[in-house]
């Protein structure tokens, strides 16, 4: 296959086992973001694929070969870190130039490698500028240049834009994406934000404990959660626990709804709801019955939070369909089946 395949991997440090039987298959030329929280295990799987740490189980497969023994500087790989690394006392054309050049790569070669990349970066007309000279969007892009010089087979980058601020973040993502989509070159991002894996990603891997626990495109993890902890790790959710009696009748949060299923042989599960999908209405008519008890207006969006049984939970809307509601007012929250993903227990 071409690709790469993580076969069963596993790393233990002593006793404790940071990432545990991973099996993943990138194919070529796909972005995969590797989110999870801190201490998931995300950059030690990094670190493997790298060749910077070496697993203590499972294989490592890239294009077909095994190169799980592979020494790093052996893989053709391009590799970008938060601390970026670039040498401060070279120029931005040096810096790009510097794996060619220990490489033996002819001058020209160099150049002309040099003056194509700096085009792909936006950064034409750069070459002699000291690196200390250039904003911190530049320097990202010049580091990402760097670990392209190569023509690597696989671009690895861990928490590459972490240091920049939220709207350079936002656009460096952007950026990133049309060039991996330009290159078609395998990508794979260690990030610990939602959104910049939602931005980037073909497949989002979400681990938990040194496990995946999904690995999807962006909206199949967004609308299909496998579970408790993807749900709620993914966007916000509104997570209700739901019992089904032996005739199939549902009842959520203690209350009776119509319409929803949990599935043949499902008596308890959790249902995920997305702020957007909770309608509120007039107390009544098979909704649940709630009561009010915070409005927030963000401007672009509302939120309206409603109390159910002493459970909170979160409804928004556009301005447009601004519900026409007041604190401490009674409120049917409406469950359509269709936006109800049910989390088995
Ligand atoms: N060299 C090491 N020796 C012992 N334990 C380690 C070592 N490296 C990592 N760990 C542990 O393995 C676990 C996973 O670490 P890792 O750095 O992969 O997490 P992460 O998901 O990248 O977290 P973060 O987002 O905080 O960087 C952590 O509990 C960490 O303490």
């Amino acid at each position: 296959m071409s690709g790469l395949a993580l076969n069963n991997v596993t790393k233990e440090f002593g006793t404790f086992t940071a990432v545990n039987n991973v099996e993943l298959t990138v194919p070529h030329g796909t972005f995969v973001c590797m989110l999870g929280p801190s201490g998931c295990g995300k950059t030690t799987l990094l670190r493997m694929i790298a060749g910077l740490d070496l697993p203590t189980g499972g294989a490592i497969n890239l294009d077909g070969e095994d190169i799980t023994h592979v020494p790093t500087h052996k893989r053709n790989l391009g590799m970008v870190f938060q601390s970026l690394a670039l040498f401060p006392h070279l120029t931005v054309g040096e810096n790009i130039a510097y794996p060619l050049r220990i490489r033996g790569a002819p001058k020209e070669d160099q150049k002309k490698r040099v003056d194509e990349l700096l085009a792909m970066i936006h950064l034409s007309g750069y070459s002699d500028r000291p690196v200390s000279k250039l904003s911190g969007g530049q320097r990202q892009r010049v580091a990402i240049a760097r670990a392209l010089a190569i023509s690597p087979k696989l671009f690895l980058l861990d928490e590459p834009l972490s240091a920049l601020d939220a709207k350079l973040r936002e656009a460096m993502q952007v950026e990133l994406r049309q060039l991996q989509q330009q290159l078609g070159i395998t990508t794979i991002v260690v990030t610990h934000d939602q959104r910049e894996a939602m931005t980037m990603a073909d497949t989002v891997v979400v681990m938990k404990g040194g496990e995946i626990r999904q690995a999807a495109s962006p909206i199949e993890i967004y609308r299909r959660p496998a579970d408790t902890f993807v749900a709620d790790f993914i966007g916000s959710t509104n997570l209700l626990e739901a019992e089904a009696d032996s005739t199939g009748h549902v009842t959520v949060l203690g209350q009776p709804v119509s319409g929803v299923s949990l599935g043949a042989d499902t008596r308890k599960a959790t249902l995920s709801i997305r702020p957007e999908d909770i309608h509120l209405t007039a107390p009544g008519d098979g909704a649940l019955s709630g009561t009010v008890t915070f409005v927030r207006d963000l401007g672009g969006t509302i939120e309206t939070f409603v109390d159910i049984a002493g459970r909170q939970i979160v409804a928004v809307s556009t301005p447009r369909a601004r519900p026409e509601v007041t604190v401490g007012q009674p409120v049917g929250v409406v469950l359509l089946p269709d936006v109800c993903v049910v989390l088995a227990k």
